[in-house]
Formats: structure tokens, C-alpha cells, sequence
């Protein structure tokens, strides 16, 4: 086999498996490494989202609500199902089922398209040379033209809570408990901490999250994170903002949490913790010294708008670059800059990354916040529709939340698009869509919307914006 490649990617998560497919379809000699082994020491591509992100919570997430609708809400559709049971390891299991499946899927994409895959550690040298050093400590050197780093992210320690993944675990342990912790403690009240919280307290532990900030989801539009706090308030998820964690101890299998609030200093026990306080970049050991690529000092590699690095052909994306930590726009970076080498023209709308929260509700968004957009002075018009008033959510027993879109006031384009509901990821992508194309809020009024469906809630907060709403009654004059 030569050593020498076009296109030399390094890590297939997301970012990477994408940029290495795409290189190949646009006729570049491509190869992609990854280290990454499944339980069973087999090669597993597709990074932390296939392996133990994105895709196993998700499994997780559908799992534990579906025994928690069988459980409680079913009766009121005249369903009866008595003893209604979860078995763990069972759920467990078919979540492994449906990874194995996805690694697979990316192994047969790899062979369909003509990408090498290359196992073990890469790290790049001087001179676009890139050295992998297998499991068994054999060191190869490859030389490429250029080279993609998608070496992704890894959780944050903290060293009140060292995670032992037995009692503290990070967010890949706690996909893996093999029975419902009675008392789970999570520590910080982010993505993870609240998509993981969720699949357990829906399978009935109670659940305990500890939060640093003051402030709850303080990125997500401001509306949206108050009604969440109240909705999950209901659902029993005792949320403490405003908690410092100073120490903790395990002692015969539980774990005692140390932390000040408002209140003083608490301590509470937990049979499971679950550490969640974000995730940093993957780059020591994946650039040698003299390879002239630059990071800052949180680690996150330099780059432009193209994800350009400081060297010529060399490229870095996803999780160890700047932006959100997000498949989605791991993916996009990996596309932009595999058709840039190609000679292409192509960039990422950073503008308008959608991102997701998998609770139940939903929590999505896309475009600026209603803080943000008044934070820069820009005069505004807000529609805000809830579900309670949607026929299809009504019919669903699924009423909960709302869709909010927010439009300039001047020019009536759309800003943002956010809800916290039934479906609200698939329901922010229309807003994504519409904003794409530079929708007005009129624009998305005038459309036709089918009847019933949730997607209305998204035409009425449209026509809201401008006073026009027909299903609820309008705060503004027409
Ligand atoms: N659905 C999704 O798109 C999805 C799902 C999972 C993860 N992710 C991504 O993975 C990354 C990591 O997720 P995450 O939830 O770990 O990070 P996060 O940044 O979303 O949340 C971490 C939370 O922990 C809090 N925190 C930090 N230190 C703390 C401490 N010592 N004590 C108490 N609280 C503390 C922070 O204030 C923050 O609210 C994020 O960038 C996220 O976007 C995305």
C-alpha cells in the first residue's frame, strides 16, 4: 500500500468519517485514522456521537420514554397495562445494538466510497507527515497533502468528583448502568446533564442536579429556559442552580456530594453521580511539537473561517476547533473543507447552527436569542404560539411549551426560531430552512401548512409576529 495520500484524515467522528467521504467522492486518494475500540477491542468508527454520545442517549432517550408514557400516560388514552416493567440490561443491550449497527454503517460507507481506514493513533508531524502508532506500539509514517485533525472532544474532569466510572461516572458510564440508581446526583445542568438526568428519573430514580450558574440553560433564549425549568420542576428534577461542588466521598458503594448554594453548605448522597461540566478539546498527543500548528490555552486549535490551521493543507474541525460542540456542525466543517481542497467553493453558515436539547419536551433553537438580539439593540417583533392551543398536540396529550419565532421589526426577516415542545427539533429545522432562504415572518405566514399538525404551532407564531394569529387571540393591532 503507498503511503501517500491527498487527504489524510485524522479521527472518524463526525467531522472526520464526513470529510473522508466527501474527499473520496470528489476523487481524492483519502484515509481516515481512528483508535477507537468497541467493549470487544474491535476498531469502532464514528467517534463519541456513534459510540457514546448523540446516538446511544438517544436510544436511551426513546427507551425510558416509552416506559414512562406506558406508565403514566397512557391510561389517559383508556390504555390499561398493568405491571409495567423495565429491564435494564435488556435496554442496555439494544441500545449496543443499534451502536454496533451505526459503526457498521460507517465501515460499509468507508469501503462503498474508497476510503482507507487506517487503525490507531494519529498524530501529525512536521511537513504534513502524519505518524499512526497501532495498538501493538507499530509506528507507520504517512505523507499527505493535506490533512483534516477531527480528534473531537472528551469529557471535563473536576477534581471534587473524580469519576471512577463505577459510582462517578462521566457521561459514557451513565449509558451504561445496569439497574435504575434510586438516588442519581448529576453535576451541572447542560445537555448532558439534563438529557441523562431525564432517561433515569423516566425509569425512577430521583434525580438531583447540581448547577454552578445562577441561571438555567443560560445560552437558550430566555423565555424558553423558564418555561424548561418549570416543566422539568414537574417532572421531579430537583435543579439546583447556583451550587458549587467543593468535595465528595465514596464510601461502601454510595457517594456523599459536598456543595454550597444560596443556603450554605449542603450535603446530599447519591447511589450514582453522574459528572457532566462540558467537554474540552482532544489535541495533546495529536500534534508533535514542530508542527506548527497553533491552539490557545483551553487547547482548541486555531483556524479561520474555512477551518484553515496556521499550516498551508493542514485543516482542523469539529470539536477541537471554536463554535459549539455539535455533530451537526462537525459535519458541515468536514464537507466545507474537503470540497476546499478539492478546489471548491464552499463555507458554513455559522449564523445558523440549530442545536437541540433531547428532553421531553424538546428544547430547540436556532438563530439569536431574544436577549441576544435586545442586548444588541435591534428593534424586534415576537410571535409566540403554544402548544396548548394546538389541535394535533391536544390530540397527542402532548401539550406542553410553545414555538416562538422573532423577526426584525424593521424588515420582518426572521432572526430566530425557538421552541420547547413536542418535536421542536424537527420543527426549529423548517425555521432553519426558512431562515436560510431569508424568510420574512410574512413569507412563513402566507404559507400552506397541513392540517393537523404540530408544524402549525410554527405558522401561527409566523403570523403572530405581526399581530395576525388566528387560533389565539393577538396582543398586537393587525
Ligand atoms: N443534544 C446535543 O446536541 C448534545 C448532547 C450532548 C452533548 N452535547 C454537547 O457536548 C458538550 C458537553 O455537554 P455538557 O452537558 O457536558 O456541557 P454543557 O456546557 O452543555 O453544560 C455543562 C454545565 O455544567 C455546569 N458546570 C460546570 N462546572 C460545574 C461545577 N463544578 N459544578 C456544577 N456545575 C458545573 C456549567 O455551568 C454548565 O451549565 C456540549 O458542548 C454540548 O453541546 C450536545
Amino acid at each position: 500500500m503507498s503511503q501517500k495520500f491527498d487527504v489524510i484524515v485524522i479521527g472518524a467522528g463526525p467531522g472526520g468519517y464526513v470529510a473522508a467521504i466527501k474527499a473520496a467522492q470528489l476523487g481524492l486518494k483519502t484515509a481516515c485514522i481512528e483508535k477507537y475500540q468497541d467493549k470487544s477491542g474491535k476498531l469502532a468508527l464514528g467517534g463519541t456521537c456513534l459510540n457514546v454520545g448523540c446516538m446511544p442517549s438517544k436510544a436511551l432517550l426513546d427507551s425510558s420514554w416509552k416506559y414512562h408514557e406506558a406508565q403514566a400516560d397512557f391510561a389517559v388514552h383508556g390504555i390499561d397495562v398493568k405491571d409495567v416493567a423495565i429491564d435494564v440490561p435488556a435496554m442496555i443491550g439494544r441500545k449496543d445494538t443499534i451502536v454496533k449497527n451505526l459503526i457498521g454503517g460507517i465501515a460499509g460507507l468507508f469501503k462503498a466510497n474508497g476510503v482507507t481506514t487506517i487503525e490507531g493513533h494519529g498524530k501529525l508531524l512536521a511537513n504534513k507527515q502524519v505518524e499512526v502508532t497501532a495498538a501493538d506500539g507499530t509506528v507507520q509514517v504517512y505523507q499527505a497533502e493535506n490533512v483534516i485533525i477531527a480528534a473531537g472532544s472528551q469529557p471535563i474532569d473536576i477534581p471534587p468528583a473524580p469519576v471512577d466510572q463505577d459510582v462517578i461516572v462521566d457521561s459514557t458510564g451513565a449509558l451504561d448502568f445496569q439497574a435504575v440508581p434510586k438516588r442519581l446526583g448529576v453535576i451541572g445542568a447542560g445537555v448532558i446533564g439534563l438529557e441523562l438526568g431525564s432517561v433515569w428519573a423516566r425509569l425512577g430514580a430521583e434525580v438531583t442536579v447540581i448547577e454552578a450558574q445562577d441561571k438555567f440553560l443560560s445560552a437558550v433564549d430566555e423565555q424558553v429556559a423558564k418555561e424548561a425549568l418549570k416543566i422539568f420542576a414537574k417532572q421531579k428534577l430537583d435543579i439546583r442552580l447556583g451550587a458549587r461542588v467543593t468535595g465528595s466521598e465514596v464510601k461502601d458503594g454510595e457517594v456523599t456530594v459536598n456543595f454550597t448554594d444560596a443556603k450554605g453548605e449542603q450535603h446530599m448522597t447519591f447511589d450514582k453521580l453522574i459528572v457532566a461540566v462540558g467537554r474540552r478539546p482532544v489535541t495533546n498527543n495529536v500534534l508533535s511539537a514542530d508542527s506548527g500548528v497553533t491552539i490557545d490555552e483551553r487547547g482548541f486549535i486555531f483556524v479561520d473561517d474555512i477551518c484553515a490551521t496556521s499550516v498551508p493543507g493542514v485543516y482542523a474541525v469539529g470539536d477541537v476547533v471554536r463554535g459549539p460542540m455539535l455533530a451537526h456542525k462537525a459535519s458541515e466543517e468536514g464537507i466545507m473543507v474537503a470540497e476546499r481542497i478539492a478546489g471548491n467553493k464552499a463555507q458554513v453558515n455559522y449564523d445558523l447552527i440549530p442545536s437541540v436539547i433531547y428532553t421531553h419536551p424538546e428544547i430547540a433553537g436556532v438563530g439569536q436569542t431574544e436577549q441576544q438580539l435586545k442586548g444588541d439593540g435591534v428593534a424586534i417583533n415576537v410571535g409566540v404560539f403554544p402548544f396548548a392551543a394546538s389541535g394535533r398536540a391536544m390530540a397527542a396529550n402532548d401539550t406542553a411549551g410553545f414555538v416562538k419565532i422573532i423577526a426584525d421589526a424593521e424588515t420582518d426577516r426572521v432572526l430566530g426560531v425557538h421552541v420547547i415542545g413536542p418535536s421542536a427539533a424537527e420543527l426549529v429545522q423548517q425555521g432553519a430552512i426558512a431562515m436560510e432562504f431569508g424568510s420574512s415572518a410574512e413569507d412563513l405566514g402566507l404559507m400552506v401548512f397541513s392540517h393537523p399538525t404540530l408544524s402549525e404551532a410554527l405558522h401561527e407564531a409566523a403570523l403572530a409576529v405581526n399581530g395576525k394569529a388566528i387560533h389565539i387571540a393577538n396582543r398586537k393591532k393587525r
